[in-house]
């Protein structure tokens, strides 16, 4: 049950299929045998009771007599739990799971054992007084329970046996009891509350009775039940005002369980069921306010899904009425999608299991799930390989909305700026921003340069202060929250956003501070430099946008080349199907990989003006139309008076090229300027050609984050920095030094000279290793040697700009005279079968050879004879 059992031999269609046929085999065999056990007649022949005169009872027949009788013969009551285990099996046979095997598989099998006999050894104990021919433990239990009861008497192998029926479970099921009781103490909570009724609906008493309670750990409740939304958005007004942010741990587990023992108040919960059932009276929401902070967000690139949530933006909650709930099926119209002409999703990958857990959302419509069916046939894990989100945390209450608000008013008057009114307040996870309206003429400046005591005397670790906000006359203050939010990577690739998004470069951003889920398209940005001080959390967001990728786009449809000078952070990648060539963590292969690029973009490009079409989009849509129409387009470049001894090539779709350099600055000291003038080329010409970079780096200084780069990439992220001037190096502005680090950033969509704040996507090196075994195993990455083929070192010219060295200078050249001399075959597609290298580059090496006399002219019949003799063997 580790994992399909099939290696890499079956494709994910069929995995699904055998998923569903595993399913509804056990399901039939476990009804059956639940059949027979309830029907289960002693007076029925069996083993120990033959009579084949006796009409059989049982309704599964007499096979079902046999069964039910050994069953409960040999295992008594704990029989029933075999058709339960049966499910259980085929629920689980053939999906994707880490690779188990070995001591795993043998510790599962050990559990079995041991559930079995301490659990029928307990149960003839617990109840002696059963009918059942061997007790209620059967055959197995009544031995147990004499051998233990001989050693420990009654009470002590009731104790063991208990202990030991337990372990077997933990170790079957690899249930964490802590879990257990939490979920036990969640729904406890939530029936204590069904019983109590709404909070809303409570009398005066009540709400008293439950302003007083103790306060207790924040328990997230169930997911699907507007009542949990109830808890998770609430906020306790006793709760105390300057608790320290929640730190924020390395795993999405830990960072779940550190939110769930936040300490909330249950007796200032605000109802948000309305929101949750979206019933229009009871929709809790300010929609003036969520369009003003709409348009703040609202950057080409960047597009989220606002008025579909029920997200508490205004600290004062209006109620208003909606004239009828957003049906979920017509949420797309909300969502600013540049492709929404096309054709219908449809999912042929498992639908994710889990839900978003944010209150917020409205239910995802059905068909935010499903995929385009032509783009999607291929390998996408499945989204329920990825961590649900956790539940919400608490933000500030109303209580201590004005109390900040309060504040900001004092400390700011404390600096002699009187008169400053706080106009709008917006909650978000992990920060709240206030609006504030300065006295006429205040320089906002000034408000800027007391960020640091303002923080200061808020006791915050830092704010930020908004300068503009577009057509508003307010500016921001942004307070981190007491709790912050954690933003599951699986949270956003679930959104309708980025489900709809038909992009094959949709990238998951994380959420922006109004809560929202926030995407970008990489082939609009097109190219994306990120930077920030080490531990700010741009690994994570790379391995984030790497996720994207994979969870979005086919293999066929996106390929990667990783660049990790690090050796540590993409190395996790090795071997998906996605790759171009293996992880590159030598430098100087990484600069032929550049190089290889450029030469790609080049020769895309001459295709798409012999097809004349504009963008890779418009060049893969006629090669596709014409494959579907039977019609291939064959190589127009392809010249057949030259080369008659082969078929001129099928044109096909390009794919996507994204490349992810980790630590750019690693490679500009190896490799010296030559790599800045290839990223630069790249990126001047890449986006219609569809290859894309995904620059990162720690080191925001001028001598890496170059005005060449800058003025080529103008996608930017900044992650915390220390200074401002780092924050300008990157954005141009300051900044990037008041962010909060863990993966708070900054991003600038081209274009624009507003950053827009964004809490990042977190995704843990589970997930990453979990997609990426799932991917390993239903495909297999297709190296192409070309990418790290050394062309003469980095003084070699770069594609395009110089003339390419001819093949003598071809560092193969050499091993194709020797194949060619060796072998007596002087055919181009010989060549390049042996050199795993493209037809121009073999077709010109021929060439070379007949120049240099090695081979003669094409001949009639079209071949060439070798006229070198072949190379001597020492
Ligand atoms: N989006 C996020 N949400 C929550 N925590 C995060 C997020 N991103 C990063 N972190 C936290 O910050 C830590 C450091 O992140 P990360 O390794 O990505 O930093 P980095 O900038 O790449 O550092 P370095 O340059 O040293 O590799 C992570 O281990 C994680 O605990």
């Amino acid at each position: 049950m580790a994992d399909n059992g099939f290696g890499n031999k079956l494709n994910a269609k069929k995995i699904v299929s055998l998923q569903q046929t595993s399913i509804l085999f056990f399901s039939c065999l476990s009804a059956v045998i639940l059949l027979a056990l309830v029907s289960f007649n002693p007076q029925d022949p069996s083993f120990i009771q033959f009579d084949s005169d006796a009409i059989i009872q049982n309704k599964a027949g007499p096979a079902g007599a046999y069964l039910a009788s050994i069953l409960i013969g040999f295992l008594g009551y704990l029989a029933y739990l075999i058709p339960l285990a049966l499910l259980y099996v085929g629920f689980f046979l053939f999906r994707p799971m880490p690779r188990q095997g070995g001591l795993n598989t043998w510790l599962t099998v050990t559990g079995v054992f041991l559930a079995l006999f301490c659990g029928c050894g307990l149960v003839t104990l617990l109840w002696p007084e059963s009918s059942l021919t061997f007790k209620a433990g059967g055959l197995l239990g009544l031995m147990m329970a004499k051998a233990m009861v001989a050693v420990l008497g009654d009470f002590g192998s009731t104790v063991a046996l208990f202990c030991g029926f337990f372990a077997g479970l933990t170790l079957i099921l690899d249930i964490s009891w802590l879990k257990v009781v939490d979920k036990v103490g969640e729904w406890a909570l939530w029936l204590f509350e069904k019983v109590m009724g709404d909070p809303d609906d409570l009398s005066e008493g009540k709400k008293e009775s439950r302003l007083k309670m103790p306060k207790m750990p924040k328990i997230s409740l169930p997911k699907k039940k507007a009542k949990e939304e109830v808890a998770a958005v609430s906020s306790a007004s006793s709760a105390p005002k300057a608790q320290p942010p929640a730190k924020t741990e390395t795993k999405a587990k830990k960072l779940s369980i550190a939110a769930a023992a936040a300490v909330a108040g249950v007796g200032a919960l605000v109802s948000r069921k309305g929101a949750a059932k979206a019933e229009p009276e009871e929709l809790v929401i300010n929609i003036d306010e969520m369009d003003e902070l709409d348009e703040l967000d609202e950057i080409p690139t960047i597009r989220e899904v606002v008025k579909t949530q029920a997200e508490p933006l205004s600290a004062p909650p209006v109620k208003i009425t909606r004239p009828a709930p957003i049906a979920p099926a017509q949420a797309p119209a909300a969502v600013e999608d540049d492709f929404d002409d096309e054709e219908e999703y449809l999912s042929p990958v498992a639908l994710p299991k889990q839900k978003p857990a944010a209150p917020k959302k409205v239910s995802a419509p059905a068909t935010a799930n499903k995929r385009p069916p032509t783009e999607k046939l291929g390998l996408v894990p499945p989204l329920d390989l990825l961590e649900p989100a956790p539940a919400n945390q608490d933000k500030f209450s109303e209580e201590q909305l004005n109390d900040l608000a309060n504040s900001i008013q004092t400390t700011l008057a404390d600096y002699g700026i009187n008169g400053v009114e706080v106009v709008d307040r917006f909650p978000g996870p992990v920060v709240t921003r206030f609006e504030i309206d300065l006295p006429p003429g205040t320089k906002v400046s000034r408000i800027s340069g007391l960020s640091k005591d303002i923080a200061r005397s808020m006791r915050v670790p830092s704010i930020r202060i908004v300068e503009v906000i577009p057509g508003k006359t307010t500016i921001g203050i942004e307070i981190p929250n007491d709790t912050r939010e954690l933003v599951a990577i699986s949270e956003i690739l679930n959104a309708p956003i980025f489900q709809q998004s038909k992009s094959p470069l949709t990238i998951a951003m994380g959420k922006t501070i109004a809560g929202n889920p926030a995407i970008a398209d990489l082939a609009k940005m097109p190219h994306v430099l990120v930077a920030g001080t080490t531990g700010s959390g741009k690994s994570v967001a790379v391995n984030a946008m790497i996720m994207s990728l994979l969870y979005k786009s086919t293999p066929e449809q996106v390929k990667l080349i990783l660049i990790d000078p690090k050796m540590l952070e993409l190395s996790i990648y090795e071997g998906i199907p996605h790759l171009l060539t293996s992880v590159v963590t030598d430098m100087k292969d990484a600069a032929n990989a550049l190089r290889w690029c450029v030469g790609e973009m080049e020769r895309r490009y001459a295709a798409m003006s012999y097809m004349k079409v504009r963008n890779i989009a418009g060049y893969n849509q006629k090669v596709q139309e014409a494959i579907d129409r039977g019609e291939p387009i064959t190589d127009p470049s392809f010249d057949p008076t030259k080369h008659v001894d082969v078929q001129p090539s099928i044109l096909e779709p390009y794919p996507y090229i994204v490349v992810v350099i980790d630590e750019f600055a690693d490679m500009i000291m190896v490799v010296g300027k030559k790599v800045e003038e290839l990223i630069a080329r790249l990126a001047q010409k890449a986006r219609a050609s569809g290859i894309h970079l995904i620059l990162a780096t720690q080191r925001p200084s001028v001598d890496v984050i170059t005005g060449l780069i800058k003025a080529n990439i103008p996608s930017r992220i900044a992650f915390q920095v220390s200074t401002r001037i780092d924050s300008r190096t990157i954005l141009d502005q300051g900044g990037a030094e008041q962010l909060l680090g863990n993966g708070d950033m900054l991003y600038m969509p081209p274009g624009t000279g507003l950053p827009q704040r964004i809490h990042g996507a977190f995704v843990s090196d589970e997930e990453v290793e979990v997609t990426v075994n799932y991917l390993k195993e239903n495909g297999e990455p297709k190296y192409l040697d070309d990418v790290l083929q050394d062309t003469g070192g980095a003084s070699a010219p770069i594609p395009g700009l110089e003339p390419l060295a001819d093949s003598e200078g071809d560092a193969l050249y050499d091993q194709g005279v020797s194949i060619v001399t060796e072998s007596r075959r002087a055919s181009i597609s010989y060549l390049q079968r042996r050199l795993k290298i493209g037809y121009n580059r073999a077709a010109s090496m021929i060439e070379d050879m007949e120049k240099a006399g090695v081979v003669s002219e094409t001949q009639s019949n079209g071949t060439r004879e070798v006229l070198a003799p072949p190379p001597v063997k020492d």
